[in-house]
């Protein structure tokens, strides 16, 4: 079976004024199924940058991105897409929710667009809203919600479509200890109970005891911590 991500000597650059600023180097890195990974490092180290690479949301200067066994660089923009609606979920630290639909709406239009609305997935939207404890909130706007209940439904629409990887960037920043805790909890049960591959990029050293690994970004690489 494919590894749901790779990167093979991932290098990216960017002009900072005249100069050429490297921030990725030859970065190496690789996730099985079922596992779950902390990305660490300095605010400016390039956490971002590999996330936004690994989600094939930006192009790498250099090296080669492979999720579930596909390599991204020779995929056309429509095939890209696809890939980041079917084969990716992600979770970003403001939950990027559509603010005038409804709870239980987030999670259709994701599964319409990857054209898989059909009774399965009414079951897997009603079984995620009651995991993620929104059940009662489900035809509430995502105006009318906590942060909270927003980063848990944003959660859930990352898993909607049961996607093999999983990439959550900051997403507790604007949450306390111990909601951040019950948020990452969540992933790390996706992770685990279904076998799917999670990478967190946190500044948050009290959530990293629910991870299986944890990575710094130093110098343009990764080493395991
Ligand atoms: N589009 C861009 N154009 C120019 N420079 C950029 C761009 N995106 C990021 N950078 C620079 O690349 C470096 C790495 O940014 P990145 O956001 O990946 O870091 P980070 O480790 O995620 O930081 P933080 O922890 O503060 O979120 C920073 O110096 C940033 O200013």
């Amino acid at each position: 079976m494919n590894e749901p991500l790779e990167l093979r000597k991932v290098t990216k650059y960017f002009m900072d004024g005249e100069q050429k600023a490297e921030i990725l180097k030859e970065l190496d890195f690789k996730v099985n199924r079922g596992e779950f990974v902390a990305i660490v490092g300095p605010s400016g180290s390039g956490k971002s940058t590999m996330l936004s690479i690994a989600g094939a949301l930006l192009t790498p200067d250099g090296g080669e991105v492979i999720v579930n066994g596909r390599s991204l660089g020779g995929l056309s923009d429509s095939e890209k897409a696809k890939v980041r609606l079917t084969s990716i979920g992600y979770i970003f630290q403001a939950s990027n929710l559509v603010p005038f639909l409804k709870v239980k709406d987030q999670l259709k239009l994701v599964a319409e667009l990857a054209g898989s609305w059909d009774d399965s997935a009414r079951k897997r939207a009603d079984e995620l809203l009651e995991a993620m404890g929104m059940s009662q909130r489900q035809n509430r706007r995502i105006q009318h919600l906590s942060g909270g209940e927003k980063q848990r439904v944003a959660i859930a629409r990352a898993f909607m479509n049961e996607p093999d990887l999983i990439l959550a960037d900051e997403p507790t920043a604007a949450l306390d200890a111990s909601r951040s805790n019950e948020i990452i909890a969540l992933i790390k049960r996706e992770a685990h109970s279904r076998n799917k591959a999670a990478v967190l990029v946190t500044h948050d050293e009290s959530v990293l005891h629910h991870c299986d690994n944890v990575y710094e970004v130093s110098q343009g690489k990764l080493r395991l911590r």
